[in-house]
């Protein structure tokens, strides 16, 4: 990875919450085309390394570079800007609107006069879905009629149309089945491949070790590790993590 320019440095970041230390001098590079798991065992820092990421939160002390480019988050709004974006548990969706205009939410076509255009949204959301392999059959289908994984699938083809480089997901494949999270894991291997790179926090080891070319582990506020997927094992990232906890 050393000969590609990082997206991302985040460079030795810390954060307080009031007297507690949550985050203890991190290093952390993302390079395009990359998906990283982030491990560690529970109030390790992990989420609030990544809303520093994606711009909820500011360091205490540390620094981050897009492009090389030092660059300062005031809020998740600066960050998407440069393409960096965090997916919730809730994906930003609204159950009780039909799929396209979820894909669209906030940012509709319209054509003359403002009236939505429907038949556009339509094609161009299938076109996204299709183009990361996932195939939903009725876009005129509510959000809260399609399964988890395809909620999540939905909102990766959103981040991908609307060109993010940097995807930050939180236990993207809590309470999936195993077809559904398989899914998921080949959505985030095709988004890897149209270029975009995904950080991937979570505790199921087995998940992370299996979709991930890097893994990044913490443990109470500090890196432990950081190794390629082929240098370690998920019984050696156990063996870690519960050691250093
Ligand atoms: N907004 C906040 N205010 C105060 N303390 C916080 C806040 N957010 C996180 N913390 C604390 O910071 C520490 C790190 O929490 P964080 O959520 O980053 O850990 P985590 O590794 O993501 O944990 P989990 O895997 O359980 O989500 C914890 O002790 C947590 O209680």
């Amino acid at each position: 990875m050393s000969n590609k320019i990082p997206i991302v440095r985040m460079v030795n970041i810390h954060k307080w919450f009031g007297s507690l230390y949550a985050v203890r001098g991190i290093d952390l590079e993302i390079y395009p085309a990359e998906v990283i798991g982030l491990i560690g065992d529970n109030g390790t820092g992990k989420s609030t390394l990544m809303r520093i990421l994606a711009g909820y939160y500011k360091p205490d002390i540390g620094e981050i570079y897009v492009d090389e480019q030092k660059v300062e988050f005031n809020s998740p709004h600066d960050a998407k800007k440069l393409g960096i974006e965090m997916m919730y548990q809730d994906l930003s969706l609204v159950n009780t609107i039909d799929i396209r205009r979820n894909f669209f939410l906030g940012r509709e076509i319209t054509g003359r006069f403002g009236f939505l255009k429907m038949n556009k949204m339509k094609e161009e959301a299938k076109k996204a879905l299709e183009e990361i392999g996932l195939r939903i059959p009725n876009l005129n289908l509510r959000v809260d009629e399609i399964s988890g994984g395809q909620r999540q699938g939905l909102a990766f083809a959103r981040a991908y149309y609307f060109k993010k480089r940097l995807l930050i997901t939180d236990e993207p494949t809590n309470n999936l089945s195993v077809k559904e999270t398989q899914r998921v894991m080949d959505t985030i291997s095709a988004l890897k491949k149209t270029g975009i790179s995904v950080i991937f926090v979570s505790h199921n080891l087995f998940h992370v070790h299996e979709v991930s070319d890097r893994i990044v582990a913490m443990a109470s506020g500090k890196k432990i590790g950081e190794f390629l997927k082929s240098e370690i094992s998920v019984n050696e990232l156990a063996t870690l993590i519960t050691q250093k906890s």
